[in-house]
């Protein structure tokens, strides 16, 4: 508002700035078209007119704005720009405006959510977990002590394996799980220091007809045990080829998709009853419920026996992995960590925090990391990464801006790669000047999508 004591041009400016908080769009026009620079002018506290309008939700005076060519990428003394503004007032659509790159829609950059007939390694679904048996206690006894139940085993979560290429449809397995059978594992089952939980049934075509006797349903049940005892010597006989995966990756990336899968499932769990022995609500002892899929504490009056309590649970950390895409569609950021093996970039990618949504956590993340900011997300596939837990949430991002700068403590050096010097990187012409991670790490497939959706453009 104009107030005593002004100057013109500051009277002029503070009028100019009111009638874009109003959305009074003609009053807007009029002023422009006399005085060209007004669309920068800024106010208290570095507010300009773009600014106001976004907070206040005016898409009319939004665009004649842009149309008059002002500049979104100020930043008022907080360091928010008009986009900033719009998104935190949930103005989702004066957001998606201000996103575009030179007044176009950036949301075309995102080649769109099909990812079929594509899964993650990590991801198949090769057993019927049956979480519904997890409570039935004699069912699992029965199981565990059947001559048809698989076992597999981990010492400090590192499974047990023989070498020996397989070759499937789709990939070459260097190394297989060694499936043991209950007279194998059975005395270590019982040894202090061993867990065993239940997996799942394989899954059958056809269902299974019970046998005459009702004891047997048919149905091919899988377990894991890890334990902290170097068993090698009581299996030789057994598995006189079997040695314990190490180190764990790379190698453990040489599975079979359903092995893999297995391994996923059966070391995440592993891994949390390791790490949570006791109590996390009283320090109490525990006992193991549910074929491994609970800890209930002993003490009857522990508050985690009341009410919902994710201690119980096994856990599971998200974390968004995502390729963020250069406002003009033709590069993406690539970053890269101290503990790469050289010259190899990947995407960003971070926990997401409590209290957080998925598209928000990409934005903090991209940002936190190489100081970009972010507009449109856009989920794309997910990956289990158990190491210990994660679940890989894979998204494409669109840049809003595109300087960077890198958080030092994360990341050792992040880039803008051109999509010619990405496509070098997997027809392996030109000799690229750099490497991603392997096609088992969503990031890889991430990378592989978006070359492959624009291949045109
Ligand atoms: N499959 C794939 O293609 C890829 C998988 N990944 C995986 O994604 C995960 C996260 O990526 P990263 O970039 O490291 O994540 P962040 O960028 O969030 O940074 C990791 C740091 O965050 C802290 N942190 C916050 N919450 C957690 C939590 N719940 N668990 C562990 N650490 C936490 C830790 O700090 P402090 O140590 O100080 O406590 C940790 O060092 C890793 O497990 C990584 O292996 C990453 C890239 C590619
Ligand atoms: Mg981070
Ligand atoms: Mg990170
Ligand atoms: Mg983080
Ligand atoms: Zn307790």
């Amino acid at each position: 508002m104009a107030s005593v004591g002004m100057s013109p041009k500051d009277e002029m400016v503070a009028r100019f700035l009111d009638a874009a908080a109003r959305g009074e769009v003609a009053k807007v026009s009029a002023m422009v078209a006399q005085s060209s620079s007004l669309v920068d002018a800024s106010g208290e506290n570095g507010w300009t007119a773009l600014m106001l309008a976004a907070r206040n939700g005016h898409a009319d005076v939004v665009n004649t704005l842009l149309s008059n060519g002002c500049d979104k990428s100020l930043a008022n003394q907080s360091g928010q720009t008009s986009y900033d503004i719009a998104r935190f007032w949930g103005h989702k659509h004066i957001a998606g405006l201000l996103a575009n790159s030179k007044g176009v829609d950036s949301h075309h950059l995102l080649p769109g959510s099909s990812t079929e007939g594509h899964e993650n390694y990590f991801s198949r679904e090769f057993l019927d977990r049956m979480s519904e048996k997890r409570t039935d206690g004699q069912w699992l006894q029965a199981k565990q002590s059947s001559p048809a139940s698989v076992f597999i085993l981990f010492l400090n979560l590192n499974p047990l394996v023989t070498s020996g290429a397989e070759e499937t449809s789709e990939s070459k397995a260097d190394f297989r799980l060694c499936r043991l059978r209950w007279g194998s594992v059975e005395e270590l089952a019982t040894r202090p220091g061993t867990t065993l939980i239940f997996l799942g049934v394989e899954k059958q075509a056809t269902p299974p007809s019970p046998s005459p006797a009702g004891d047997e349903d048919g149905l091919t049940a899988w377990f894991a045990l890890n334990t902290d005892s170097d068993p090698t010597e009581d299996l030789r006989l057994s598995n006189p080829n079997g040695f314990f995966l190490k180190p764990f990756v790379p190698r453990l990336l040489q599975l079979s998709s359903d092995e893999a899968g297995v391994v996923a499932q059966a070391r995440s769990v592993l891994a949390w009853h390791d790490r949570y022995s006791f109590c996390p609500t009283c320090g109490g002892r525990t006992k193991v419920d549910e074929g491994g899929y609970k800890r209930t504490c002993l003490k009857e009056d522990c508050r985690s026996r009341q009410g919902i309590h994710n201690t119980c649970y096994p856990r599971v950390d998200p974390v968004v992995i995502m390729l963020v895409i250069h406002p003009d569609g033709n590069q993406c950021l690539l970053g890269r960590k101290k503990a790469f093996p050289a010259g190899m970039f990947s995407c960003l990618a971070g926990f997401i925090e409590p209290g957080e949504a998925v598209e928000d956590a990409v934005r903090r993340e991209v940002e936190e990391e190489s100081g970009v900011k972010v507009g449109p997300v856009q989920y794309l596939s997910s990956q289990p990464w158990p190491m210990p837990s994660s679940l890989m949430i894979g998204c494409l991002a669109v840049a809003v801006s595109t300087h960077i700068k890198v958080d030092e403590n994360e990341i050792e050096e992040a880039r803008w790669f051109t999509r010619q010097q990405v496509i070098d990187v997997f027809t392996k012409n030109n000799q690229p000047t750099f490497t991603i991670p392997p096609r088992q790490a969503i990031a890889h497939q991430l990378i592989k999508h978006w070359i492959g959706v624009h291949a045109n453009l």
